[in-house]
């Protein structure tokens, strides 16, 4: 018999934290790859073994335990955990459990929107077919993986049925007697439900719109508009190091969403230029040594830079350049 190289158990590290941490980060899907490089912006290091699921921190006090995001808000929440990334769908799923079980508190709080994964939570039904509002949908079959917000808000739709405003944005409607709706869940592949005669409408997310289209289906209602988010439980171990790695990751999402725009512009001009890049807080102006002329430097959104550069040259600014930045630590 071979010898085998000495494999860390997860029970092992898990036992041998010496008052680190916790945070949890996907550990599969859409959401992993976004946040090991939101890690890597943040210098948070470390090494983690092949099939286990928690590495420890080369370089600060921290555990990060890798878990499905769906199941993420329940460990944050349960306090074990201190720190979470994943969608904030999952968080209002977890919320709508804990609101239908007695005594239970949701223990979680969102801390940062983190940009990514965006996605929407939405009603969906066979495009061909007759259905157009959600209500039209109370007293059939809903399949879903979001049985608790599905059933919250088909709960909302059956106190109100006129009510054609019902979204559950943040408010839950609260679920007061058995449902009408048949809820039922399934893990994947939601969106075939109908076509497989299972469901008369899916609660499913929608980015691009390709698969529900694919499968047939148009949407009729938003449940909850979704971007990833850092969660932190409602007594986390160590407040400084929470506040520390939210600073940073704070500063990694203000440097991929800003690029620094640099010019030099006549200072009788330099009103006109300076409401065109009014910066975060205020521009950096500087004299330059040709008389009558001063250099810009203003933090611009990336998504609007073509159309700063367009309206700067108009009122004649000069030798402008757009440059990346690393990181930032803003107020
Ligand atoms: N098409 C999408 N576009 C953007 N974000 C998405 C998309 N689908 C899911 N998400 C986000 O990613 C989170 C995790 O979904 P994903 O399907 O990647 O998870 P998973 O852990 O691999 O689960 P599963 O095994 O059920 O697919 C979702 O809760 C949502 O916030
Ligand atoms: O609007 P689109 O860009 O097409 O994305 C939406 C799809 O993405 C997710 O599924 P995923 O691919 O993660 O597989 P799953 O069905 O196994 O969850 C989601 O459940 C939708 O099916």
């Amino acid at each position: 018999m071979g010898s085998h190289p000495e494999i860390p158990r997860f029970a092992d590290v898990l036992g041998s934290l010496g008052g680190r941490l916790l945070f949890a980060v996907p550990k599969k899907g859409r959401l992993q790859q976004p946040t090991l490089d939101l890690l890597q912006g943040s210098d948070i290091q470390f090494r983690r073994h092949s099939r286990l699921d928690i590495a420890l921190c080369i370089n600060l006090p921290i555990a990060l335990v890798f878990l499905p995001a769906a199941d993420i808000p329940t460990f944050v929440g349960e306090g074990r955990v201190d720190l979470g990334i994943t969608g904030r769908d999952q968080v209002a799923e977890h919320r709508a459990i804990t609101a239908g079980e007695a005594g239970m508190d949701v223990g979680v709080e969102e801390v940062l929107d983190l940009g990514f994964g965006k996605c929407k939570l939405q009603v969906q039904v066979p495009e061909k077919g007759d259905i157009t509002h959600p209500a039209e949908l109370v007293g059939k079959n809903v399949v879903t993986s979001f049985v608790s917000l599905a059933t919250a808000y088909f709960a909302g739709l059956e106190e109100h049925k006129d009510d054609v405003k019902v979204t559950i944005n943040g408010e839950l409607p609260e679920v007061k007697k058995k449902l009408n709706t048949k809820i039922k869940y399934v893990g994947g592949s939601v969106e075939a439900a109908c076509a497989l005669g299972v469901a008369d409408g899916v609660v499913d997310l929608v980015e691009s719109g390709e698969t529900m289209r694919a499968a047939g289906l148009k949407a009729i209602a938003t449940v909850v508009e979704s971007t990833a988010v850092l969660i932190k439980s409602k007594h986390p171990s160590d407040s400084d190091l929470v506040n520390l790695i939210t600073s940073r990751i704070k500063g990694v999402i203000t440097a991929q969403k800003y690029a620094l725009c640099q010019y030099n512009v006549l200072r009788s001009k330099l009103h006109a230029a300076t409401m065109i890049t009014p910066g975060r807080r205020a521009p950096t102006i500087t004299s330059l040594e040709e008389p009558g002329w001063v250099a810009v430097s203003s933090m611009v959104l990336k998504k609007e830079i073509a159309v700063v550069m367009d309206e700067l040259e108009k009122v004649g600014a000069t030798d402008l350049l757009v440059l990346d930045i690393a990181n930032s630590r803003t107020g």
